[in-house]
């Protein structure tokens, strides 16, 4: 039987958790509070994160890291991007010695403008053949609740995008697999800053042109900047890129995209942190996006835009108008 450890069990690590055990894994579930795993194995549920969803057989919950790494072919990283180079730090001696590290993480390293794949790559010091990524439009409550979705897995070797694909294929759960990494784990991360942009949009009260057009607008930035960074960028269209803006940019489920609502209702950012109670990517990721785009000559007006909002405090309603003034230009540059 395959076995799987989830190193995270927050909302996207518990709904992942349920697909693998629906899919025939024996699964390990981590997290780091000890009165939370107890509650899980006592209750059948993850009363914190998925209150209310009962959780398939075949998921045993720990604090241990050790415990949890034991004998697993993959080993699922889904914890906050920003602190995944501290905690695999820890658990790297731990590892199972040939797991595949699998990225779930939708952000870009602080500081470093890192990918999580690169991240886990330098602190596990593994080969790009051990590091996958999966992504694509897997809003967890509605993963939870089984509702039909698809998905991408990523990695530079096929065969073990393979073999993760039937690791954790189930009725209503369907990954593809694809081996373009940079362009998969770019299309999570900058769906969040999208995100954002359009939940700001929302919460001024501006209708659907305005938001397609920063879904349309944004994708450009997203696939400019793959491009620079040899992504291939027909991922773009696909589920890492499109599919996952649709749902993020279009769902009161994404909490960067309600983050992003309060924000252009008018709450402060320490209000919108205040009402956040789970991760919201976008609001840190912004700035190492757009980091990432300096670093590569890439312009991301969109990008820039959050960044101003969110961590310049400009008033959405000024930064808008700058957006809008830009000098013209075509449409494909
Ligand atoms: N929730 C969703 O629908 C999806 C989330 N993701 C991505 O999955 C990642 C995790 O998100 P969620 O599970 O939704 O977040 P969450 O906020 O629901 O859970 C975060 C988990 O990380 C733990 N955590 C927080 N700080 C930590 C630290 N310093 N050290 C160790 N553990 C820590 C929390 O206790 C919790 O278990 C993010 O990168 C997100 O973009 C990707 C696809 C879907
Ligand atoms: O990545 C997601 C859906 O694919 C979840 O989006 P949020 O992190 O904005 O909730």
């Amino acid at each position: 039987m395959t076995k799987a450890a989830v190193f995270g069990n927050g909302s996207w690590g518990t709904a992942f958790a349920m697909v693998l055990a629906d899919a025939g894994c024996e699964v390990s579930l981590w997290g780091r509070r000890a009165a939370l795993a107890e509650a899980i194995n006592s209750t059948g549920t993850n009363p914190e994160y998925l209150p209310g969803v009962e959780l398939p057989k075949g998921i045993t919950a720990t604090a241990d890291p050790a415990e949890a790494a034991r004998d697993a072919d993959f080993t699922v990283l889904v914890v906050p991007s920003q602190t995944l180079r501290e905690n695999l730090a820890q658990w790297a001696p731990k590892l199972a010695p040939d797991t595949v590290l699998v990225s779930l993480m939708k952000g870009i390293e602080l500081g470093t403008a890192k990918r999580m794949s690169e991240v886990i790559r330098e602190v596990a010091d593994v080969p790009a053949e051990r590091v996958a990524v999966l992504t694509g439009p897997n809003l967890a409550k509605e993963i939870a609740a089984r509702q039909p979705a698809a998905a991408v897995v990523a990695c530079a070797d096929e065969s073990v995008a393979q073999r993760l694909q039937s690791a954790c294929m189930t009725p209503y759960f369907r990954p593809y697999t694809n081996t373009d990494v940079v362009g998969c784990e770019l299309g999570g991360a900058v769906k969040n800053v999208i995100g954002l942009a359009v939940g700001i949009a929302n919460g001024m009260g501006l209708g659907d042109n305005s938001k397609a057009t920063l879904i349309t607008r944004g994708l450009a930035e997203t696939t400019r900047l793959g491009l620079a960074m040899g992504a291939d960028p027909l991922t773009f269209s696909g589920l890492a890129g499109l599919g996952d803006l649709v749902a993020t940019c279009s769902s009161p489920l994404s909490r960067n995209n309600t983050f992003g609502t309060n924000l252009g209702r008018g709450m402060t950012l320490q209000e919108t942190i205040a009402a956040t109670k789970q991760t919201a990517e976008g609001v840190k990721s912004c700035e190492s996006v757009l980091d990432l785009g300096r670093r590569h000559g890439v312009d991301m007006p969109i990008t820039e835009t959050v960044v101003s909002i969110v961590h310049d405090g400009k008033p959405p309603v000024v930064a808008l108008k700058e957006l809008m003034s830009r000098s013209a230009k075509p449409e494909r540059r």
